[in-house]
């Protein structure tokens, strides 16, 4: 008895200390990064400041960036220290991308928190901020966006914020706006034609200057889907519905760039009150998705220019696509307003650099693929949205590259500008301070989007993307610290909702 005792008693203790050790590494190891520390530096060759391009490294401690040094000086202080290095690759701040629809409560079979999130991290971007509609029920009460923030729970890969909706049916409900605005929505968005979605009624311009005085109280945006349908159609419109609606020149005759300048147009009258001293000022006016370089442009610069608090961007699509290269029946490209004529595409991009189109988004509007129609390929009646979350980076940069644009202004438009624009002061560049919210990618290498490439978008087969050569590869994606991507997500979806206050 007592030499079996003698003999237990190691090999007792063996396995209980194997266990202990296991138990205390489960607890200390952390599901939402894939960095098993909170304080470390990443270094690299090319970090992406507002102060300009630096070598040299970053720290981060618990979540945020607390200093950064450059080569010269770095000697000594990063000693002992965790150390991620990246070399030649770009440490770029992680991308904000304002305009992207997720669907979700209501909808998510159409897209997701869980599988729109998991693209983002994929594709280097840190925040998402979603739009009140194509979810159900809409976004447009206190009630409602509680119901988004209890889906987001435990739910979503990156930081998420919440647009509300502005509709005939609150509009002269200020108290209801307000419940709006102070659960959380970091701004409003309404729409000047019908959206597609029963639930969400298109507001008119006595709408929107209600919803522009409440806002001017809480310094808060409206965004604006900036198209208005005339009230008769032109005789070439109605001719155009009895072309071949395969086509996509029959899509774009019923959407003119005359729609988007009428819209513009009238909103320029309620946006005058923003002007320092103004009725309105405090508030200000966002026109989303801008496909028209011409007159509508035009407008907005005149608005600029007298000093309205305005701001425009346009999409990853309206400059990576034109008219010329859309396949009659390939529905993956239908949205609203259209993609135009390679002319407006190259005057968007001079637009872009000019710094008369503020920033960029992606408009990430998914639906089941049924939808899109693309047995059939009727561009009349398939879903209007494209897909493309994912490759926001990747696509703006494989067509900014050709055209002279640095890796700065890159950051402007996808980052600083629109984190601005949403109010979310700790994100939007690679500064002391800020919330420690990284990209790190490869911009001279190539890859194929095609069935191998892991594309984590919930319908992969209506990316507008599928099928072409991006360069600009996202190696590593950092959230608040947390490395949510590097070839695979995190186990544990950790991003955090972004409520205003
Ligand atoms: N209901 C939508 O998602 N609409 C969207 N559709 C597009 N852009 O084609 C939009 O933002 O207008
Ligand atoms: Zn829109
Ligand atoms: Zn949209």
């Amino acid at each position: 008895m007592n030499l079996l005792q003698w003999k237990l008693l190691p090999l007792l203790t063996v396995i209980a200390s194997i266990f202990v050790v296991f138990y205390l590494q489960h607890l200390s190891e952390n599901k939402c990064s894939l960095l098993p520390y909170k304080h470390y530096w990443i270094t690299s060759k090319r970090i992406v400041t507002p102060q300009g391009v630096i070598s040299g490294a970053v720290e981060i401690n618990e979540g945020k960036i607390v200093s950064i040094v450059k080569e010269e000086e770095r000697h000594g202080k990063i000693m002992g220290a965790h150390v991620v290095d990246y070399s030649d690759a770009v440490v770029f701040p992680g991308l904000v991308d304002i305009h992207v629809h997720l669907d979700d409560p209501g909808r998510s079979e159409w897209e997701g928190f869980p599988s729109g999130t998991k693209a983002a991290a994929a594709g280097g971007v840190t925040t998402l901020v979603d739009m009140p509609l194509n979810n159900f029920p809409s976004t447009v009460s206190e009630e409602t966006l509680k119901l988004k923030i209890k889906a987001a729970e435990g739910r979503i890969y990156v930081d998420l914020g919440f647009w509300g909706g502005l509709v005939p049916e609150n509009a002269f409900n200020a108290t209801a706006l307000e419940r709006l605005l102070s659960a959380g929505a970091l701004g409003l968005k309404s729409f000047m034609c019908p959206s597609g979605i029963n639930d969400f009624p298109m507001t008119n311009i006595t709408h929107i200057k209600e919803g522009l005085s409440v806002l001017a109280k809480y310094k808060r945006p409206l965004l604006v889907h900036s198209e208005v349908q005339p009230s008769s159609p032109s005789s070439t419109q109605l001719e155009d519905m009895q072309d071949d609606p395969r086509s996509y020149l029959t899509y774009l005759a019923t959407r003119p760039p005359s729609w988007e300048e009428a819209a513009v147009r009238e909103l320029l009258t309620v946006t005058k009150n923003t002007r320092p001293g103004g009725p309105a000022e405090g508030a200000h006016l966002h026109v989303a998705h801008l496909s028209d370089s011409g007159s509508t442009l035009d407008l907005i610069k005149e608005a600029k220019r007298h000093g309205d608090s305005v701001s425009v961007e346009t999409c990853t699509h309206y400059l990576a696509f034109s008219e010329e290269d859309i396949k009659d029946g390939d529905t993956r490209f239908k949205c609203a307003p259209p993609i135009r004529d390679k002319a407006n595409k190259e005057k968007l991009w001079e637009a872009l650099m000019e710094g008369h189109i503020d920033m960029l988004s992606s408009d990430h509007s998914p639906t089941l693929p049924e939808l899109k129609l693309l047995d059939s390929g009727d561009f009349l009646k398939a879903w209007g949205g494209i897909s493309s979350l994912q490759f926001d980076l990747s696509a703006t940069w494989s067509h900014a590259k050709k055209r002279g644009v640095t890796i700065e202004q890159l950051a402007l438009w996808w980052s600083e500008r629109p984190a601005k624009l949403a109010g979310l002061d700790l994100k939007g560049a690679i500064a002391i301070g800020k919330h420690a919210d990284i990209v790190a990618w490869a911009p001279d290498e190539e890859f194929d989007v095609d069935d191998k490439f892991p594309i984590h978008i919930k319908h992969p087969s209506i990316s507008a993307y599928m099928g072409m050569k991006l360069s600009g590869k996202v190696l590593a994606t950092f959230v608040r610290g947390q490395l949510v991507y590097e070839d695979k997500h995190a186990p544990a979806a950790c991003g955090t909702p972004i409520l205003a206050h």
